[in-house]
C-alpha cells in the first residue's frame, strides 16, 4: 500500500518536472528568438542577462509548485481544527448536584438493563446488561473479540449514553453527574496511552498535586524503576527520571511502558475505581504477572475493573464477567465458571491451555508455567 502510494507519487513528480522542463525550455526558445529577431534594438548584454534567467525558470516553476501544495497541505490542520472546534458538545462538564468530592466513597458499580447503540439507526451493542460490583470487588471482563467488552467502557465514562437503563455508582446515576466530575473520579489504563510532549513529571502528573517521592515511588511499583534495594539501573534511572523528556505523544517510549506509565498515573491518582482496558497487553508474561500483584496490592481498596486477553491475568480477579454478543453471558467466581460444565468461560480457558490447577495456583500466588493467551 506504502508503496503504491510512492510509486504515484514519484510518477507524478517526473510528469510535473517533465512539463515545467517542456513550458521552460519553449520560454527560452521565445526569448531567444525574440533576442535574434530584435538584435538591432536589444543590446547583446541585456539579452544574455535575460536568457541566463529565464534558464533557471524551470527550478523556479518546481518550487512554486511544491511551496503552494505544501501550503495546501498546511492547510489540513486549519481545516481540522475548525472542524473540532464545531464538534457538538458531549454534554454537560458539570451538573448542579453533582456529587461531593469524596464520591465515589465505596465504589460499587451497577449495570441496570443498560441498552446502548454507537449511533442512532446503527445496531444495539450492549443489549439489556444487568450487573452489580461491590465496592473495592476485583472484577475481571472477557468475552470474544466484538462481545461489547470495550462498549461497557464507553458507557460507564459516559461517551455512548445508554439508549436504555441506567449506571450507577455508588447509588448515583450517571445521566446526573457531570461529565468531569464523573472522568476526573475514575481511573482508566487504556490500551493505547496518550503521552504529551513535556517532561514525565508533567504527565505522570500533569496537575503538579504530588511530591516527588510519591511519583518516584509509583514508578518503582510499576517495575519501572528498580525495587528500594535492588542493583542500580542507570539506564531505567535516566529514562524514568521526573525530568526525562517526552517527544511528542511518547514516541520514545516503548507500547509497554507507555501501558506501565499509564499504571503509574493510575497509582498516582489513587482513584476508588480503576479500569484497566487490555492495560498489560504489550508487556510480556514475566511483568504481566508481577504487575497484576503490583495491582492486587496497590489497589486493595479500590474497585478495579479489568478487560484482559490473557486469561491467567484475569484469574486473580474476585469475579468475571462473561460477555456474549452485548450481554452478560456468565457472572461468577472463576473456579465456579470454571466447574461449569459447557460454560463459555471453561471453552476460552481450555482454549488457552489454563487447567483448573493453574487458575488455583495463580490464585494462591505462584506463577503459570504456561504463557496462556487468550482468544478474545
Ligand atoms: N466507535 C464505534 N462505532 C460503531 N460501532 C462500534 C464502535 N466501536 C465498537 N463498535 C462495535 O461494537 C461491537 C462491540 O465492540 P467492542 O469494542 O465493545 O468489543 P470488544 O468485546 O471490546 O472487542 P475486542 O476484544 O476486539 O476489543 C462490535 O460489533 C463493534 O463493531
Amino acid at each position: 500500500m506504502e508503496n503504491r502510494a510512492l510509486y504515484m507519487t514519484i510518477a507524478l513528480q517526473e510528469w510535473l518536472g517533465l512539463r515545467l522542463e517542456t513550458i521552460a525550455n519553449f520560454l527560452v526558445l521565445g526569448i531567444a528568438l525574440f533576442g535574434a529577431g530584435e538584435r538591432k534594438s536589444i543590446h547583446p548584454a541585456s539579452a544574455g542577462v535575460v536568457l541566463t534567467y529565464t534558464l533557471s525558470m524551470a527550478q523556479v516553476f518546481s518550487e512554486v509548485v511544491q511551496a503552494y501544495a505544501k501550503n495546501e497541505q498546511n492547510f489540513n490542520a486549519v481545516e481540522r481544527l475548525l472542524y473540532y472546534t464545531e464538534l457538538p458538545s458531549e454534554g454537560a462538564t458539570t451538573k448542579p448536584d453533582d456529587p461531593p468530592p469524596t464520591w465515589p466513597e465505596k465504589g460499587a458499580i451497577s449495570f441496570n438493563n443498560v441498552e446502548m447503540a454507537y449511533r442512532e439507526g446503527l445496531p444495539l451493542v450492549l443489549k439489556g446488561v444487568t450487573f452489580d460490583v461491590n465496592g473495592g470487588e476485583k472484577i475481571g471482563i472477557v468475552g470474544r473479540t466484538g462481545a461489547g467488552k470495550s462498549s461497557l467502557l464507553q458507557a460507564l465514562f459516559k461517551v455512548v449514553n445508554p439508549q436504555r437503563g441506567s449506571i450507577t455508582i455508588d447509588g448515583r446515576d450517571l445521566q446526573d453527574v457531570g461529565l468531569t466530575t464523573l472522568r476526573t473520579r475514575l481511573a482508566l489504563v487504556p490500551q493505547d496511552t496518550t503521552l504529551f510532549l513535556g517532561t514525565l513529571r508533567e504527565n505522570l502528573d500533569p496537575q503538579g498535586t504530588r511530591t516527588d517521592a510519591e511519583i518516584i515511588s509509583a514508578l518503582k511499583r510499576a517495575w519501572l524503576l528498580p525495587a528500594e534495594g535492588s542493583p542500580v539501573d542507570s539506564e531505567a534511572e535516566a529514562k524514568f527520571s521526573l525530568d526525562a523528556p517526552v517527544t511528542d505523544e511518547g514516541s520514545n517510549y516503548s507500547a509497554g511502558e507507555k501501558q506501565l506509565l499509564a499504571l503509574c498515573r493510575a497509582l498516582i491518582k489513587g482513584s476508588r475505581i480503576i479500569i484497566l482496558d487490555e492495560a498489560t497487553s504489550s508487556v510480556d508474561v514475566e511483568t504481566d504477572a508481577k504487575l497484576q500483584r503490583t495491582i492486587q496490592t496497590e489497589f486493595a481498596s479500590s474497585t478495579l475493573l479489568c478487560i484482559a486477553h490473557r486469561l491467567n491475568t484475569i484469574v486473580y480477579y474476585d469475579r468475571i464477567v462473561v460477555m456474549d454478543d452485548g450481554k452478560v453471558a456468565e457472572f461468577d467466581t472463576p473456579l465456579n465458571l470454571f466447574d461449569k460444565e459447557g460454560s463459555i468461560f471453561r471453552s476460552l480457558c481450555d482454549e488457552a491451555n489454563l487447567s483448573r490447577e493453574d487458575i488455583v495456583r495463580i490464585r494462591t500466588g505462584a506463577t503459570v508455567q504456561n504463557t496462556t493467551e487468550a482468544t478474545n
